[in-house]
Order: C-alpha cells, then sequence, then structure tokens
C-alpha cells in the first residue's frame, strides 16, 4: 500500500479496507477532513467507526486503501506524530489505583508541549475530585477523566470516540463546551457519536457509514438532502374553515387530500404558505389556527432514512 502525503488536510482516506478473516468491515471508505473542523462520523452499532478510528489512530492495521493523518501514514507510528494526536477512546481506561490528579500528570508526561494539569482537570470539570482514585469516581466521572486523558497534550487532532456516552446532560453540555475549545483555536476533531443532537451541536460536515461503507458525506445542514426536502404545514379546520376551500398557495404545495380535517401541505415556502392562509382564516373567523405545526426534516429523519435505504446494502 502506498503512503499519500495530503499536508492540506488533516486527515485524508482514501479506498480504505479492513478484514477480519472473510469478513470485510471496512470497505473502500474515503474520507476528507479539512483544518480545523469538527467532523462527525455516524453508523449504527458494527458499521465500522471505530475499525476507521483506530486505522488512522495507528493502533490498528489496515487491509488495503492510502492514509495520511498530519501528513503522516498512521502506519509509521512515529513519536512525535503520535503526541500531536489527542485520543478518548470508546472505552474507558484503567487506571488503577492513581489520584485523578496523578493520572492526568502521568499522562502529561508523554507530551511535549502538555496543557497545565489543573487546566486539564478544571476543562472536564474533575477539579473537585482530584485527589479521589480513579476505581471510586462514578461511570460518569471516570469518562471525564478518559476525556482529560486524551486532552492533556495540548493535540493537533483529537478522535473521540462516544465521549459523552454515559454523561448526564449537564456533562455532555461541559463536553460540548471542551470540543469548542479546541475547535476556536484551529484544532481538528473526528468525533464518533450515536446522539444526533451532539452533531447538529458541534459538527460542520458529517460521514453516515453503513455496513463498512461511506453512504453519504456532507455538512450538517445537507445531509440526506435535507435542505432540499419540503417542509410541512399542518393544522386542523375548525369553524367555518371547515367547508371553504383553501386559498391560493405556493405553485410548489402539495396538499394531502386524504384528511378534510387536519390540512396538510408540503412546500418550499412555508411562510409564503402561511402568509396566504392567515387571512384566508381570519375572514373565516379564525384567528389562531389550532394544532400550527411547521416540520422540517430533522437530522435524526435524514439519518434514519439513510440507513432504512443502505442497510443491506453490503453485497
Ligand atoms: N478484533 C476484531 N475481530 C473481528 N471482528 C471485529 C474486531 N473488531 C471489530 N470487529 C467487527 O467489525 C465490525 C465493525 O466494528 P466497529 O467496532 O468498527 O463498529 P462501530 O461502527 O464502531 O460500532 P459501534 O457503534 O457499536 O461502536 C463489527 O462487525 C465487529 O464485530
Amino acid at each position: 500500500m502506498a503512503a499519500v502525503v495530503d499536508t492540506a488536510n488533516p486527515i485524508h482516506v482514501r479506498g480504505l479496507r479492513k478484514r477480519y478473516g472473510n469478513a470485510s468491515v471496512v470497505q473502500d471508505v474515503d474520507l476528507e477532513v479539512h483544518p480545523g473542523e469538527v467532523f462527525a462520523l455516524l453508523g449504527p452499532n458494527g458499521a465500522g467507526k471505530t475499525t476507521t478510528v483506530e486505522i488512522l489512530e495507528g493502533v490498528r492495521r489496515r487491509t488495503g486503501g492510502d492514509v495520511s493523518v498530519l501528513g503522516r501514514d498512521p502506519a509509521e507510528d512515529a513519536p512525535e506524530w503520535r503526541a500531536r494526536l489527542g485520543i478518548v477512546p470508546q472505552t474507558t481506561g484503567a487506571y488503577s489505583d492513581l489520584t485523578v490528579r496523578e493520572v492526568i500528570e502521568h499522562f502529561a508526561a508523554f507530551y511535549p508541549a502538555p496543557l497545565p494539569v489543573e487546566q486539564a482537570m478544571e476543562m472536564v470539570g474533575l477539579r473537585k475530585q482530584e485527589r479521589k482514585q480513579a476505581h471510586q469516581l462514578s461511570g460518569g466521572q471516570l469518562r471525564r477523566l478518559d476525556v482529560a486523558v486524551g486532552i492533556v497534550g495540548d493535540p493537533d487532532l483529537i478522535f473521540l470516540d462516544e465521549p459523552t456516552t454515559g454523561l448526564d446532560p449537564a456533562a455532555r453540555l461541559e463536553a460540548w463546551e471542551l470540543v469548542r475549545y479546541f475547535a476556536d483555536r484551529g484544532k481538528t476533531t473526528l468525533l464518533t457519536t450515536h446522539y444526533l443532537d451532539e452533531v447538529e451541536a458541534l459538527a460542520q460536515r458529517a460521514a453516515v457509514i453503513v455496513a463498512g461503507k461511506v453512504v453519504e458525506v456532507g455538512t450538517v445542514a445537507e445531509l440526506g438532502g435535507r435542505r432540499d426536502t419540503p417542509a410541512v404545514v399542518s393544522f386542523t379546520r375548525v369553524g367555518r374553515m371547515a367547508g371553504l376551500t383553501l386559498p391560493l398557495l405556493p405553485p410548489d404545495a402539495l396538499v394531502d387530500p386524504s384528511d378534510d380535517e387536519v390540512v396538510t401541505l408540503h412546500t418550499h415556502s412555508p411562510t409564503q404558505a402561511l402568509a396566504a392562509i392567515l387571512p384566508w382564516a381570519a375572514e373565516a373567523g379564525v384567528h389562531e389556527l389550532p394544532d400550527l405545526r411547521v416540520q422540517r426534516p430533522t437530522l435524526e429523519d435524514v439519518y434514519l432514512k439513510l440507513i432504512s435505504e443502505n442497510q443491506g446494502a453490503d453485497s
């Protein structure tokens, strides 16, 4: 396999393949992660996300394809290259009897220019627990310690594999702040997660992997044709609206004919549609449209659609 050096992008992957015995778990994956972006890797359990991430981190060997991470082939595993990576793996570390402070100090010593230990503890919200031994921490606190260990080297590229699993809602928000802290300082993050709100809040672009293949890649706002999907406007007809023909609607509006009581229409111009409907309803004496909703497809909607369309596509 030829090494490809892509100095423009921190992560550059072409035709990545990984087999375990007869099973192809990563098949011809191409990925491009741009400098300074938070890039999310999405996909169902067993899709091949962790395998891909571990190949990029240099902890797992690939079967084929070209990979460049911070301008190096991860398979070379050069120490100065590794020192620029921050890794928060999916499984929580085993830190024996060391205290929180000692664990972080221990890992900080591996890096040429680590963050101050106090800052790392502060960033993950473990300042109060600094004298506690790792085995005395709760599951969520242990996860925060993993994150501290991952970022204490002040990395240029951060791999976060399901970093907020097991965290309470407040701790999740703190973890998001930490991702933003590094993003604001021009660092690049590859985030693997099953939480789509996390993707929406943090990532600029995302790739969806199903059965070892990338089935979609794009900006979070446009993923799965999200931006091109019409909005759905719906409300309940009451009073004198019941017998009236609907007003003139935007030309692309499609009205669902199956329900007389609830009006449902699909359009790219929901504001224009409402601008026509509101005076029409007012004329019928209705000044507040009952059950009015304007819905656009959520990231979860398009994600689930992509998964169901592509499941079983691993021929
Ligand atoms: N060491 C291994 N030997 C054999 N098969 C493996 C090994 N590691 C992973 N696999 C298989 O490779 C496939 C991809 O696993 P991987 O952990 O990369 O998926 P994932 O997308 O990260 O899933 P999850 O969301 O559950 O973490 C799975 O079918 C898994 O069982």
